[in-house]
């Protein structure tokens, strides 16, 4: 019997072997026979250079390798070939702002990203799309929703009315409370995002104060469950952001069969599960009231009435288009993924205000020229309603948080991929070659910034009437970035800005936030983006 099962077991580990040696060779053939090679680091066949990055957050490890490599160097991850460059001379025709642009689409669109990130057809809606027409009909309505005439204003009138309901809820637990920061503002931002796209409230502010163990007593179990569910939600969107590095650095065979891996994997597909079927629900919900309400009705304006009734009978969207590519009405999958990015979207903004809250924190006299400024512009009442156009005067707010974003970049490396071929550092790429703006080290190359590591935000203010900062003025424009740039510029920029500027004066003008360790390293973490994982405050009544 052995002897049966013996040679028939060596021949199936020799054919192994010979797979094996096979796949490697290839590998390494393709590897070394590659156009264009670069420095970087040495790729393990299947793992590519995942491994190396092992003990790293995602923005110290590329930053770590573009010490060791330069400029323009090459990385390997889940099967594709990405290469980063970080000199502005390299980026420039990659953030073209014209339809004629070699790199309209930010990713190759893989089977393995496609696997965590797919709600019906791949790549529909806006930020993840790599098909320019399709991109162009999703755009156009976001960037609509955003210049209806009163958007703007809307959109500081909820954030002042959220406020006042926070500030509610902080003066319950009273000032010398300790308060995860990071906990209220992803809440915050959530529920201004989620009443923007959908129309309605959804209480994540209230619902966080209120499982606080402290608060949770008095409520009745069904108010309890509710609120369980809309925390579940907000968790759920944040741990979909944490598994999205998990789907670029690996690829499926790695995600599927290494073990430890495989565990967190299936999590985040759960995850992903339980969170698209939400958002699946609030649209499905919708789309009847929609089909409920009697035509001489009309519908309210939200992003989402406006996805759901685009080029219908019902179309609630004033501009028209005369191109007929632009003139279909969305699918659900497009209606799903523009949804879905206005609330992913909510969460960058909490993470950009977290790390301003903490600079300003650390630097007493940067607080106070704030404050000073927003006294000027709002007055010293503090009750004093806010408008977008008062927003519009604080500069020195605005230059706060680039010089913060400077520091600590929330997209640290910004993704393009060629539709033809391009020449980049005396090169010529193929079509289809996978890039990587690095701009966490251009952000704090000396090449571009005075004193690169000084936090300063009078670089970004008022430029104009100082010399110090000459080298500034004259590659701004390349070497900064908080949106991106070029055709696929955030389009949420003007309302995020806005956002942050209307929290901070609304906080800053009647409080100070005290950080509880400034002595301890900022607790932040970074796959695909940078986020704050936790910035524990005591907010005082200012004296
Ligand atoms: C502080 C908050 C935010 C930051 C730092 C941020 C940053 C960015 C960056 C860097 C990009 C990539 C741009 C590029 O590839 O050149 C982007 C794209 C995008 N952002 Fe934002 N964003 C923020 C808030 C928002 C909000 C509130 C929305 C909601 C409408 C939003 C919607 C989008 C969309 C839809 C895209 C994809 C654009 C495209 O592919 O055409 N973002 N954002």
């Amino acid at each position: 019997m052995t002897s049966i099962i013996f040679p028939s077991y060596l021949n199936y580990v020799s054919l192994l072997i010979v797979i094996i040696i096979i796949y490697v060779t290839q590998y390494y053939y393709r590897y070394f026979t590659r156009p264009n090679p670069l420095p970087g680091p040495f790729p393990l066949p299947v793992l590519g250079n995942a491994h190396q990055r092992f003990g790293y957050e995602h923005i110290d490890w590329l930053m770590s390798l573009h010490k060791k490599y330069g400029d323009m160097y090459e990385i390997q991850l889940a099967g594709q070939r990405i290469i980063i460059v970080a000199r502005t001379d390299l980026i420039e025709n990659m953030n073209v702002p014209s339809s004629r642009t070699k790199y309209p689409i930010r990713n190759v669109i893989t089977e393995d990203s496609m696997e965590y990130m797919k709600y019906g057809t791949s790549g529909a809606g806006i930020s993840r799309n790599a098909d320019y027409k399709s991109w162009k009909y999703n755009r156009q309505f976001v960037s609509q929703a955003m210049m209806t005439p009163g958007f703007n204003d809307k959109a500081v009138e909820r954030t002042v009315v959220l406020w006042e309901e926070m500030e509610s809820y902080w003066s319950k637990l009273g000032e010398n409370k300790e308060m995860d920061f990071k906990k209220w503002m992803s809440r915050f931002t959530n529920e201004i995002m989620f009443e923007i796209s959908t129309g309605v409230k959804n209480n994540s502010v209230a619902s966080y104060y209120y499982t606080l163990p402290e608060n949770n007593d008095s409520l009745n179990e069904k108010e309890k469950e509710k609120i369980k569910e809309t925390e579940k939600f907000i968790q759920s969107l944040e741990t979909f952001d944490r598994g999205l590095i998990y789907f670029f650095m690996f690829n499926k065979f790695v995600r599927h069969y290494v073990p430890f891996l495989r565990g967190q994997i299936k999590d985040f597909l759960k995850n992903r599960d339980y969170l698209f079927e939400k958002i699946y629900t609030i649209i499905r919900e919708r789309r009847i009231e929609i089909e409920n309400t009697p035509l001489d009705q009309p519908l309210r304006y939200d992003m989402l009435t406006s996805y759901l009734t685009a080029n219908t009978p019902r179309d609630i969207n004033v501009t028209k288009h005369a191109d007929d590519d632009l003139l279909k009405p969305m699918s659900d999958s497009e209606v799903f993924d523009n949804l879905f990015d206005s609330l992913l979207g909510g969460g960058t903004m909490s993470n950009l205000i977290c790390f301003v809250i903490y600079y300003i924190g650390t630097y007493p006299e940067v607080k106070q020229r704030l404050q000073q400024e927003i006294e000027t512009v709002l007055g010293n009442d503090p009750t004093r309603p806010i408008t977008s156009k008062d927003l519009d005067e604080l500069k020195y707010c605005e230059a706060v948080i680039k010089e913060v974003h400077r520091h600590h970049p929330i997209s640290f490396a910004i993704p393009r991929v060629n539709v033809e071929k391009d020449v980049v550092g005396g090169f010529t790429w193929p079509e289809n070659t996978s890039f990587q703006m690095l701009y966490g080290a251009i952000m704090k190359s000396e090449n571009y910034w005075t004193d690169p590591e000084k936090f300063d935000p009078d670089r970004f203010y008022k430029v104009e009437e100082s010399d110090k900062y000459l080298l500034e003025k004259q590659h701004m424009k390349d070497s900064f970035t908080i949106w991106g740039g070029g055709i696929r510029i955030c389009p949420g920029r003007k309302l995020a800005t806005l956002e942050l500027k209307c929290l901070f004066s609304l906080i800053y003008r009647k409080y100070d936030i005290e950080i509880a360790n400034v002595k301890e390293p900022f607790k932040c973490r970074s796959g695909l983006l940078r986020v704050c994982k936790e910035l524990i405050v005591k907010v005082k009544p200012r004296k």
